[in-house]
């Protein structure tokens, strides 16, 4: 029967990638990517960004929305200081099987929780499920509309601190305008624009990131 195409990455990591090393797990998804299927990662350029942003605000708490495949779980994880802890929601039952052997091949098992569900129904539940204070970087990745709604529902929930780092992929393509019109003219946060290309693609695309002022 016919395999999915994260079924396909996945063999592509197993195939290539080191067990326990998450580099080799991102660069053999890039690669999968690159020369057989395109998929919907972040990717390697936008990746960079994503690295230094997660370099610079050497977070304890992250919180990921859309895991598809893990690739961007594996690629923030793999730069958390040693006791940081990663909670990455997943929506589709399918990717987050394939997501949970991605994130155990790159050995990084015992800093990421990925929970299967929607964002809007598992973002009031964080306090209580996982013991969360508050997050100190937010990395948004999930359906383009549900970026503000669930931006709000973070503010509302007390899940984001003077400080709170938001980082939203995809914020030219596919695009979230309401998003942007609101984190950019809201005086509770300063935003900033990455261009940067849509992954493995000359497109325009960029990530949006804002800190959270209180
Ligand atoms: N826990 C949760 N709660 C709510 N939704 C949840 C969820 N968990 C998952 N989802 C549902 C996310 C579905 C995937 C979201 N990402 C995207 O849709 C996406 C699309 C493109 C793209 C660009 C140009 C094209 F021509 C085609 C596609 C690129 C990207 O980098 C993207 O991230
Ligand atoms: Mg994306």
């Amino acid at each position: 029967t016919q395999t999915t195409r994260p079924q396909r990455l996945l063999a592509a990591v197993q195939k290539n990638a080191t067990r326990g090393d998450p580099r080799s797990v991102v660069k053999a998804i890039d690669q999968f990517c690159r020369q057989k299927e395109w998929a919907m990662n972040v990717g390697d350029e936008k990746g960079c960004i994503l690295d230094s942003v997660v370099t610079e605000v050497n977070p304890a708490t992250v919180l990921e929305l859309g895991t598809y495949c893990a690739y961007s779980t594996v690629r923030i994880a793999s730069l958390l200081p040693p006791h940081a802890k990663l909670i990455t929601l997943e929506f589709n039952p399918h990717n987050a099987a394939i997501a949970r052997q991605v994130i155990a091949w790159a050995g990084l098992g015992d800093k990421i929780q990925l929970v299967e569900g929607a964002s809007g129904d598992w973002i009031p539940k964080m306090k209580e499920k996982f013991a969360i204070e508050t997050f100190d970087l937010v990395f948004l990745d999930h359906w383009k509309d549900r970026y503000l709604p669930d931006t709000k529902l973070m503010e509302e929930c007390g899940l984001l601190r003077k400080g709170s780092i938001l980082l939203a992929d995809n914020v030219i393509c596919p695009g979230t305008p309401d998003y942007l019109e609101y984190i950019r003219n809201s005086p509770r946060y300063k935003s900033q624009y990455f261009r940067s290309h849509l992954e493995y693609t000359k497109v325009e695309d960029g990530l949006e990131k804002s800190v959270f002022l209180g």
